[in-house]
């Protein structure tokens, strides 16, 4: 029975490497964009030839058989099974992990799971249900998407300006996270996020009160 938990980690300068060029494959891509990340498959979605002719992916068509996958895996930090063929997918799956390396199966249990993503600047809520229900994961991203307005994008950017300020000026690690609360906590710093520099300066009355 596996144990699911969620991190965040930096796929920058990270190579992602995807079997099959369906609309699965097509989806796992774009969410692994910010890498780098590779797709090989026979066949290619419109939108995966697209997004390889402007050199946001890199596609190899060709059909992959359970032999060819641990010289095709080398060097990379994840690998996403998503061919049409459950079985492939699972040698696929189990030569990723057999060379060390993360593997997320389309097509049954999975050592690594691509949550719902909901995505406003820096703050990130991913949902999962540990692969039991994923319509559900998407049902709840589709509800609680339009309750995650632009405004905390402005909180996070505003609390890490007072937080670095503060780390320069107040020693005490409780009285920095003091303020930072009674920022959070204060409906006119929310109010006043659409003038930058009006919620900069509300806030800074909590540092100075
Ligand atoms: C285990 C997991 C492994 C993984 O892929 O990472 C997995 C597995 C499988 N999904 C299947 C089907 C569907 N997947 C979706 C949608 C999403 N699936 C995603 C993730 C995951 N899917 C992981 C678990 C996530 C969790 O813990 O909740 C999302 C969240 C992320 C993403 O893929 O980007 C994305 C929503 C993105 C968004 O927010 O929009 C829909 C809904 C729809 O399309 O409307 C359906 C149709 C409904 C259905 O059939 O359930 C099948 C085929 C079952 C079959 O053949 O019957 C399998 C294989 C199996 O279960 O054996
Ligand atoms: N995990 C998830 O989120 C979901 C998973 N699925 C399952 O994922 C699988 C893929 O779904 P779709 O993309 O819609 O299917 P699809 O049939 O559109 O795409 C499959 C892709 O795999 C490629 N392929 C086939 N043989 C290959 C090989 N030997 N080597 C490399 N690539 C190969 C095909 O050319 C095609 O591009 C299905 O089995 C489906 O049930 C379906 C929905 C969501």
């Amino acid at each position: 029975m596996a144990s699911y938990l969620p991190l965040f980690l930096d796929f920058s300068c990270r190579k992602v490497i995807i079997f099959g060029g369906g609309a699965v494959g097509e989806r796992k891509a774009r969410y692994f964009l910010p890498a780098e990340v590779f797709v090989i498959s026979p066949s290619f979605t419109e939108c995966l030839e697209a997004m390889g002719a402007d050199g946001l992916v890199k596609l190899e068509r060709r059909a992959v058989v359970p032999g060819d996958v641990p010289g095709l895996v080398e060097g990379a930090f994840l690998v996403v099974a998503a061919t049409g063929d459950a079985e492939l997918n699972e040698s696929i799956a189990q030569a990723a992990e057999a060379a060390g390396i993360l593997a997320n199966n389309a097509t049954g249990e999975s050592p690594v799971v691509v949550p719902s993503l909901i995505k406003k600047g820096d703050v990130m809520v991913a949902i999962s249900t540990g692969g039991r229900s994923p319509a559900l994961s998407k049902y709840l991203r589709l509800k609680l998407e339009p309750a995650l307005g632009e405004d905390v994008e402005k909180m996070a950017a505003l609390q890490d300006r007072v937080r670095e300020r503060l780390k320069s000026q107040l020693p005490d690690q409780k009285a920095r996270e003091k303020i930072l609360w009674a920022i959070l906590d204060d409906p006119a710093v929310w109010d006043a996020l659409k003038e930058d520099d009006r919620a900069l300066e509300l806030a800074l009355r909590h540092a100075r009160s």
